[in-house]
């Protein structure tokens, strides 16, 4: 263990925001010294709710305890640490988590698909599901390694093997969706994109991610193919720019700690917390879709309610058929992927 510092509060936070006393609120990042796992940390290092940061990266040299011991200079009240890359030091970045947030694997360059991330990265989530199972068992693990729609059943069936699954417990990260969805209509609608709510359901890349308008407060934009490829591709947008160097760091990062955010608001009473999630759902079981994000309200156990889709128009359910097909090949792909490789 290296850069374990007490950064101290010297500002005073609105009381909105206080977590209370009792609230003792532990978040690890896994891949923490990533692109995304800075801005990640950085920000839940802001977040009042937090008051214990565990940072983990594979990744030796200084880079790690670099960002452990930068970020631990913030004057907010959590504590940071930085954890050696050994099986110890994993288990103890892990012991005691509330959230465990993984953003651990390799992004995509120009002309790859999330799938084609699949190789790599399967096993790295595999590697750390089991470290998550056997150190965490309990703490709520975020999913933003991508693909998503296959990573997020890989962590479920090393949980199920461990014995210790609880499908409340596990969220595929899907807000970017939501967060790229309400942004892209208000340039449009030229509204302030705090006051845009779009529902996006279904999973998280290209067809399977289905944005619905029809029930946002701009059904006229149902049908609107611009806005819909940029939905549905807009990870796409940012690889181009990125042009070999990554995909999207910044706006995950924030869609990554505002998930995170509603997960602590929601296990510290507050009511009425609802996200998308891709989440183990009963809304399509019998179809032989085992995973879906849909909004669900979320609570001190993790999942408190996972809603329907509601009323499609005919066009959105023209999608939802589309996302359902590809959704169903990627759920079995992480599947098979543990029952054929285990690992150690
Ligand atoms: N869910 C989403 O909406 C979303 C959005 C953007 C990116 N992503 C995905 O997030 C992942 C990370 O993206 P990035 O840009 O941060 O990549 P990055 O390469 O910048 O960072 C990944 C980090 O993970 C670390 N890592 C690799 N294997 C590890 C292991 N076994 N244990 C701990 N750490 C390990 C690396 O050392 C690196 O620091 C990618 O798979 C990307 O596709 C998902
Ligand atoms: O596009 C990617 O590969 C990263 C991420 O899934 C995104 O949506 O930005």
């Amino acid at each position: 263990m290296f850069a374990a510092r007490r950064a101290f509060a010297g500002v005073a936070q609105s009381r909105a925001f206080s977590a209370s006393a009792r609230d003792l609120s532990k978040v690890t990042v896994l891949g923490a010294a990533g692109g995304i796992g800075q801005p990640l940390s950085l920000l839940l290092k802001l977040n009042p709710r937090v008051t214990e940061l565990a940072l983990y990266d594979i990744r030796g040299g200084p880079v790690l305890p670099g960002v452990a011991a930068d970020i631990s200079h913030i004057n907010t009240k959590s504590k940071v640490t930085g954890y050696d890359p050994t099986p110890s030091g994993l288990a103890s970045a892990l012991k005691g988590a509330e959230i465990v947030l993984i953003p651990a694997g390799v992004p995509r360059k120009p002309g790859m698909t999330r799938d084609d991330l699949f190789n790599t990265n399967a096993s790295i989530v595999r590697d750390l599901a089991k470290a998550a199972a056997e150190s965490a068992p309990e703490a709520n693990i975020l999913v933003i390694s991508n693909p998503v729609n296959s990573t997020v059943p890989i962590v479920a069936e090393i949980f199920k093997a461990k014995g210790v699954y609880n499908p409340k417990r596990l969220f595929g990260v899907t807000t970017l969706d939501v967060v790229r969805a309400s942004r892209f209509v208000s340039e449009i609608k030229n509204s302030d994109p705090v006051d845009e709510n779009i529902t996006v359901i279904g999973g998280h890349s290209g067809v399977t991610i289905v944005p619905l308008f029809s029930q946002s407060s701009h059904p006229d934009l149902v049908g609107n193919a611009e806005l819909l490829q940029r939905v549905q591709f807009g990870g796409d947008e940012v690889v181009k720019a990125k042009d070999g160097a990554g995909s999207a760091t910044l706006s995950m990062a924030m869609a990554g700690a505002r998930f995170a955010e509603s997960l602590l608001k929601a296990a510290q009473g507050q009511k009425g917390v609802v996200e998308p999630t891709f989440v183990d759902s009963p809304l399509y079981k019998d179809e032989g879709i085992d995973f879906f994000a849909s909004k669900v309200e979320l609570g001190p156990n993790g999942v408190e309610k996972i809603m329907d889709v509601g009323k499609l128009d005919a066009q959105e359910q023209k999608l939802l058929d589309a996302c359902k097909e590809d959704l169903k090949k990627n759920i079995k792909k992480g599947v098979v992927f543990v029952a054929e490789n285990p690992g150690k």
